[in-house]
C-alpha cells in the first residue's frame, strides 16, 4: 500500500459564485487518525464527500489509498467506511438487524457475517443492546452503532463527518478510544471536527475557514509553530482592558476565560509581558501578566481570525 492513504491537488469545488474547497492540496499517511477542523461552512463535508467518490471535485486531482478519484470510485467502496452527520440507518429494525443489512449490502452473508457481527457487538458494546430499535437508543448509543456498521467490511481508511456532534464528553471519550483500536489495527482515520478536544488527538490535522486549508501539521507542530505569544492576564474590569489590547496593532486576539483574559501578542514582539505593560501602564499597574503555553484553540484563533 502507498505510505499516503490520500493525496489531493489544488482540490477544489464550487456550487455557483460560492467555493465551498479551494485548492485544496493535502497528504496523509496511512495508520493515522487525521482530522479537519474548521467552523460550520468551511467545506469540511464537502471535501470528505469529494474524498469518498460522493461528489465530482470542479477542480484538482484526488488519490485515495492509490486510486485516482473518481475515475476508481467504485473500486474504492469496499475499501472505504463513511459515517455521514446525520444518523442513516434504519430506526424501525434493531441494533442487530442493521448490522446484518450493512452485512448484506457490503457482500457478506451467512457464518461469515454473523460472525462479523457478533465480533462487532462486543467490540462496540452493543451486545445488551442487539434486540432494542435503532430509533429508540441514546446518542452515544447511536454513534456506537454507526461506527460498527461502518466498519463492516473492514475498511482500510474510515471517513467520519463530526461523529460526536450529538454526544456528551464521557462517550466522546469513549468513541475516540475505539477510534484508536481501529488506527492500531491498521485502519486510517479522516474525521471532521469543530472540537478543539478532539482535533487535539489527531496524529496531524488541516485547520479549513472557508475552504482554504489556514494551516496544517500535527497538534505539537501548529502550537509550537504559533506566530504569536500568548499572554494571560489577570485584574479586574477586563471588559474594558479587552477593549483597549484589540486597539494594540501588535495584539491578535483577546479572549475572556472566566477571570482571564488570554492574549494573543504578535511573535515578532520580543518582551510580550514587557511591551503589554509599557503599552498600557496605568491598566495593566495592578494586573498579573503570565507567558503560558499556546493551546490549538489559540492557533485557531491565530489563523482563522477567530470565527468558530
Ligand atoms: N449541495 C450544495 N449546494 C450549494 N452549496 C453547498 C452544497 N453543499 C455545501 N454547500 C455550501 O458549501 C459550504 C461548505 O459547506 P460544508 O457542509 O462542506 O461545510 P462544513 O465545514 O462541513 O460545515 P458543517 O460543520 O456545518 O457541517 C457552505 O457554505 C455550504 O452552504
Amino acid at each position: 500500500m502507498s505510505a499516503l492513504a490520500i493525496e489531493t491537488h489544488q482540490l477544489t469545488r464550487r456550487f455557483g459564485e460560492l467555493v465551498a474547497v479551494n485548492r485544496l492540496d493535502l497528504a496523509i499517511p496511512t495508520g493515522t487518525i487525521y482530522g479537519f477542523l474548521g467552523p460550520n461552512g468551511s467545506g469540511k463535508s464537502t471535501c470528505l464527500r469529494m474524498l469518498t467518490g460522493l461528489l465530482l471535485p470542479s477542480d484538482g486531482r484526488v488519490t485515495v489509498l492509490g486510486l485516482p478519484v473518481p475515475k476508481q470510485a467504485e473500486a474504492l467502496r469496499r475499501r472505504v467506511g463513511y459515517m455521514t452527520q446525520r444518523f442513516s440507518l434504519y430506526e424501525d429494525l434493531s441494533v442487530r438487524e442493521n448490522l446484518a443489512f450493512v452485512a448484506r449490502v457490503q457482500g457478506l452473508g451467512g457464518r461469515q457475517a454473523r460472525q462479523r457481527i457478533h465480533e462487532l457487538l462486543t467490540a462496540h458494546d452493543l451486545t445488551a443492546l442487539s434486540g432494542q430499535l435503532a430509533g429508540s437508543l441514546s446518542g452515544g448509543q447511536r454513534q456506537r452503532l454507526a461506527l460498527a456498521a461502518a466498519v463492516v467490511h473492514r475498511p482500510d481508511l474510515l471517513f467520519l463527518d463530526e461523529p460526536t456532534s450529538a454526544v456528551d464528553p464521557e462517550n466522546r471519550r469513549d468513541f475516540w478510544e475505539k477510534l484508536f483500536d481501529l488506527c492500531d489495527s491498521g485502519t486510517s482515520i479522516v474525521v471532521s471536527t469543530h472540537y478543539m478536544d478532539e482535533a487535539e488527538r489527531c496524529h496531524g490535522l488541516a485547520i479549513l475557514e472557508n475552504g482554504i486549508k489556514r494551516a496544517d501539521g500535527s497538534p505539537e507542530q501548529l502550537m509550537n509553530n504559533l506566530g504569536a505569544t500568548v499572554v494571560e492576564v489577570l485584574t479586574s474590569d477586563l471588559r474594558e482592558l479587552k477593549r483597549a489590547l484589540l486597539a494594540l496593532p501588535g495584539v491578535q486576539s483577546a479572549a475572556q476565560l472566566g477571570l482571564r483574559l488570554r492574549v494573543l501578542v504578535d511573535g515578532r514582539i520580543e518582551q510580550p509581558v514587557n511591551w503589554l505593560r509599557e503599552q498600557l501602564p496605568a491598566r495593566l499597574s495592578e494586573a498579573e501578566l503570565i507567558l503560558v503555553r499556546p493551546s490549538l484553540e489559540d492557533v485557531f484563533v491565530s489563523c482563522t481570525g477567530g470565527h468558530s
